[in-house]
């Protein structure tokens, strides 16, 4: 007797389905594109280094499966295009050339993005903007356009990925301030967009190892150092990532919109990495009944200021 089970996990998941994954050709957006392709997805592949993502596309279309349960799969899956996000003009052009060339936009993966370290006090306006264009206004950029080229009439199901800044992100709070309102965006999205059929929901990675990632850091440790950090004690993999984005893509997650899935060994609800320099303590600026008992030592390791203001040198530099 045939099972009566119904699942979505099957190897045929996305077989027919369109995906744009911006930043598709390195790092997690590459982890996102391997699996949703080796599930049957034709997957475009959207950042601004052309031979990144070319040789990410045959790379990965190389290794794919021919085909599932005997059925033939298109053998490319993979197919990139050079896009800035933070080009209007370009994201347009990407959400045409999908629907022109591929027929459709079933998944938008908002993944492409980055900072990079530096106390608040110390990012220059050209800083600042680079961070919020590249992350919140690139994914605005996105979500318009996969819309109007496609999922207002379609629908579709979308993933934008964040970080951990439940806690702020001190040391890097450009992005944190970037993705806060890319959470903020895609709440109200979900709202705005049920009406066409359209989810969305964001990943919140915590510390995810990659080569490319860690190129962006001072030093190859830098990631190792937030292992005090992470209650699950090692670092996160690209494929963790991607298996939580394909889900919540998926048929499994139709009754998910507007949330946010942190994927981060548990450091979202533990400890900030960022550490308060001793100081002699706010000023009691309230008449009190009580005394406060004399202030003891801190006894943290040391405050991350410091390491922020080498980082500033080791910049300043290279440059
Ligand atoms: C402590 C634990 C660490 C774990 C962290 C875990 C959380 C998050 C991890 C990740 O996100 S890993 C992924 C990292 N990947 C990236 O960041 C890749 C993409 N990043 C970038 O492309 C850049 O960072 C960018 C700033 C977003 C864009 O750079 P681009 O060069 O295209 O911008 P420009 O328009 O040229 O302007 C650059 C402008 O920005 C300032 N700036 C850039 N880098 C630095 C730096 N290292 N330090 C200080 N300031 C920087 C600077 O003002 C630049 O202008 P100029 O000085 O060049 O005129
Ligand atoms: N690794 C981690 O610990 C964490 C990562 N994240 C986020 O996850 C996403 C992927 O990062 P990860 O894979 O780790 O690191 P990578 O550095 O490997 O990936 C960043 C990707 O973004 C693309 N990108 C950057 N700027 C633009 C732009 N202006 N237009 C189009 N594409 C762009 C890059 O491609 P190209 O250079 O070709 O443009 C690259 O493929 C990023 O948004 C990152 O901030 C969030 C939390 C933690």
């Amino acid at each position: 007797m045939a099972s009566l089970v119904r699942t979505a996990f099957r190897k045929d998941l996305f077989l027919g389905k369109v995906a744009i994954v911006t930043g598709g050709g390195t790092g997690i957006g590459r982890a996102i594109t391997k699996e949703l392709a080796e599930l049957g997805c034709r997957v475009v592949i959207a950042s601004r280094k052309r031979e990144t993502l070319e040789s990410a596309a045959a790379e990965i279309n190389h290794t794919l499966s021919k085909d599932v349960g005997g059925a033939a799969l298109p053998p490319l899956r993979v197919f990139p295009f050079q896009c800035n996000i933070r080009s209007e003009e370009q994201v347009e052009a990407l959400m045409k050339y999908a629907v022109e060339k591929h027929g459709r936009i079933d998944y938008l993966v908002n993944n492409g993005g980055g900072q990079f370290m530096s106390p608040v006090s110390e990012i220059s306006a050209k800083g600042w903007h680079a961070v919020i264009d590249t992350n919140l206004t690139g994914t605005f950029y996105c979500l318009k356009h996969a819309y109007h080229a496609w999922m207002k009439d379609h629908g579709g199901s979308i993933v934008n990925i964040i970080v951990d800044m439940v806690k702020g992100f001190p040391g890097m709070a450009h992005t944190g301030a970037a993705r806060a309102g890319v959470e903020n965006l895609t709440k109200s999205m979900a709202l705005e967009w049920s009406p066409s059929k359209i989810r969305i929901n964001c990943i919140a990675p915590g510390v995810i190892y990659s080569e490319t990632a860690a190129a962006n850091y001072p030093d190859p440790e830098t990631f190792n150092r937030s292992l005090h950090i992470i209650p699950a004690r090692r670092l996160g993999c690209p494929e963790e990532v991607s298996g939580a984005v394909c889900f919540l893509l998926s048929p499994a997650a139709a009754y998910i919109t507007g949330c946010t899935i942190p994927v981060d060994g548990g450091q979202g609800i533990y400890r900030s990495p960022w550490v308060i320099q001793d100081h002699e303590g706010f000023p009691v600026e309230l008449h009190s009944e009580v005394a406060l008992p004399p202030k003891g030592e801190a006894t943290e390791p040391g405050p991350s200021e410091f390491l922020f203001k080498a980082l500033a040198e080791l910049y300043k530099s290279k440059l």
